[in-house]
């Protein structure tokens, strides 16, 4: 079987295009998330120079010296700024022990929406924590820009999920106006000779987004890997100015699986003893902390039952940050860890 990652151009929903137009994106997005879960889209609007500058400023920032890029350590607990090396371990936020426990060798910077961002709403502060900038000329500038075009596209994603999925227009706006959003700027690099030292590096392993779509911007260097559903690896990686969309676990609770939150890792190649730098950026569209998600009514058969109890995504998001951020198993994942096993042993 070939795996494919579908692209599709979503300008229609982007410049304003005809009911007709819209509607034959929508299809296509629900084939997308039917199938594979994981989309090109094309048609996103975003400049070309918003996503360089995004480029530029990583490239400044994680060029620092390590010394440096720790002073931008956020409080513990909260999602934001700097995290070094090896103190994540994804496969954890899946209640699954991995053998690479906590040797995830991405480096990463965080930011988010926070509570200055929703005057008058009452939120957590740690979910919604302020954002730490390091001193780097232009940085924060040119990452809010990013961010705010990366947000826009997520919501474009979900009025096109909302049609995808038959249900009225604007469904997902009351579940995501003090949506926890979070980009993770991801740097994947080891000094020459390090990945002969430990077989059990890994640039970031297998994992499900937690939240309801990832906006993700890679460059083409190899190492994304997505999981087909026969059980087999896939590199992938973006076509020329295309963005990646994923769904995360809080969609495929919510729509029952009929669309999946695949499984995907970054697993760089090693070419003469080292990796190719590689970088990614992942914007999280998590939705309201508090807001419950239970199975939409529509996609659990008559008389059926919904597969998940409704949860929180406050509930949700912190019970996966515990386990990839703390190392404390998800025991409350079991359906997700159970496809990561039936993926190993196959
Ligand atoms: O680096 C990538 O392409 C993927 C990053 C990712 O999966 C994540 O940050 O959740
Ligand atoms: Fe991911």
């Amino acid at each position: 079987m070939t795996f494919h990652v579908p692209a599709v151009d979503i300008s229609a929903w982007v410049t304003g295009g005809t009911p007709d137009e819209k509607a034959m994106v929508a299809d296509a997005i629900d084939a997308a998330c039917r199938e594979v879960g994981f989309i090109q889209i094309l048609g996103h609007g975003i400049p070309s120079s918003v996503t360089g500058g995004l480029a530029s400023a990583m490239d400044d920032f994680f060029a620092e010296p390590l010394e440096t890029k720790k002073l931008s350590i956020a409080p513990k607990g909260t999602n934001r700024g700097y995290t070094p090396p090896k103190s994540e371990s994804l496969s954890l936020s899946l209640g699954v022990e991995s053998a690479t426990r906590m040797n995830d060798f991405f480096e990463a910077f965080n930011v988010g929406l926070a509570t200055s961002d929703f005057p008058g709403v009452e939120l957590d502060p740690m979910e919604y924590a302020e954002n730490v900038w390091p001193d780097v000329a232009g940085y924060r500038d040119r990452i809010e820009a990013y961010f705010a075009e990366a947000g826009r596209v997520a919501r474009t994603m979900t009025d096109i999920f909302a049609a995808a999925l038959d249900l009225p227009a604007g469904f997902f706006d009351a579940y995501t106006d003090h949506s926890i959003d979070v980009l993770r700027m991801n740097n994947y690099a080891l000094p020459p000779g390090t990945v002969d030292l430990d077989g059990d590096l890994i640039g970031m392993s297998e994992h499900t987004d937690f939240g309801i779509v990832t906006v993700l911007w890679a460059d083409q260097v190899k190492g994304l890997q997505v999981l087909g559903a026969d059980g087999s690896w896939n590199d992938v990686s973006p076509a020329d100015d295309a963005l990646l969309i994923n769904l995360g676990d809080l969609t495929s609770r919510w729509t029952n699986e009929r669309w999946m939150s695949t499984l995907h890792r970054v697993k760089p190649p090693i070419v003469d003893g080292t990796i190719n730098r590689r970088r990614s950026a992942a914007y999280f569209h998590d939705g309201n902390a508090d807001a419950t998600i239970a199975a939409i009514p529509s996609t659990v058969e008559p008389g059926g039952e919904a597969l998940y109890p409704p949860i929180t995504v406050s509930e949700h998001i912190r019970a996966k940050l515990a386990g990839s951020r703390a190392g404390k198993i998800n025991t409350a994942a079991t359906r997700e860890a159970a496809r990561v096993l039936a993926a190993n042993a196959g």
